[in-house]
């Protein structure tokens, strides 16, 4: 295809929508690249009402292989509605998550199991998957805490979950970034605001240099 797809990963608070708010005008000035900004859950609007369910506080009964196949179904749309279109036309991607949250929340955190997680985002994404993945590399601890410093009161059932779960989430977020090398390039999020956009921008840029190349 002849666009690019970056997605961004981390568990909660780990400051990816602030760092990618930063980052897309940095990118822009680099490139004659339309970029495109999405997130998931969400990004279109069946995938948005989606969201609204999973997130919800109120569903608390929510099945953990109900909450699995929902965030495969939002990807999937999403994936139709967004990431593929935007794709095909050469534009750049940047989706706030994809496939590897899934992997680390419901496989890891929900202990569904990482071999069952894939399988159903393999029937949603089809072989899709980004070309680079920046991972947002911070302890839950930290994360946690940056979230209720500023949100508490707004704080969606995931990020509610017990320690136990984000540990989790954590630790399968270190396997999948040892098993994929190549796709995925970790980052100290526990920087400064400022340098962790930095940090990113220089993984993007070098290693797409050729589309990212105005002003040199
Ligand atoms: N580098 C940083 N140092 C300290 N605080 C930060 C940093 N980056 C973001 N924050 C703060 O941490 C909180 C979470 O940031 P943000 O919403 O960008 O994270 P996120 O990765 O998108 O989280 P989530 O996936 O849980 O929505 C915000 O209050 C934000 O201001
Ligand atoms: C895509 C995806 C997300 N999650 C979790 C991760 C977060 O706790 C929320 C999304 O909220 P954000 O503020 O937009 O980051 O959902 C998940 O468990 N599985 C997934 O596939």
């Amino acid at each position: 295809m002849p666009g690019i797809f970056i997605s961004f990963e981390g568990p909660d608070g780990a400051g990816k929508t602030t760092a990618l708010n930063k980052l897309m005008p940095l990118l822009q000035e680099r490139t004659n690249k339309e970029i495109v900004l999405s997130r998931e859950p969400g990004g279109s609007p069946i995938s948005e009402k989606i969201r609204k369910i999973i997130l919800d506080i109120h569903d608390q009964e929510m099945d953990d292989r109900t909450e699995a196949l929902l965030y495969a179904a939002a990807r999937r749309q999403h994936l139709i509605d967004v990431i593929l279109p935007t794709l095909n036309e050469g534009k750049v991607m940047l989706s706030d998550r994809f496939v590897d949250s899934s992997i680390a929340y419901q496989g890891g955190g929900r202990q569904i199991g990482t071999k069952e997680v894939g399988e159903i985002n393999d029937f949603a994404i089809d072989g899709h998957l980004p070309d680079l993945t920046i991972y947002f590399d911070v302890t839950p601890e930290v994360g946690l805490a940056r979230i209720k410093k500023d949100h508490e009161g707004a704080m969606d059932r995931l990020e509610k979950e017990a320690i136990d779960f984000h540990n989790r989430v954590y630790d399968s977020y270190m396997d999948i970034v040892k098993a994929n090398p190549d796709r995925i390039k970790a980052i100290n999020a526990q920087q400064a605001p400022d340098q962790v956009v930095q940090d990113a921008l220089t993984v993007i840029v070098n290693r797409f240099p050729n589309i990212f190349n105005k002003g040199e």
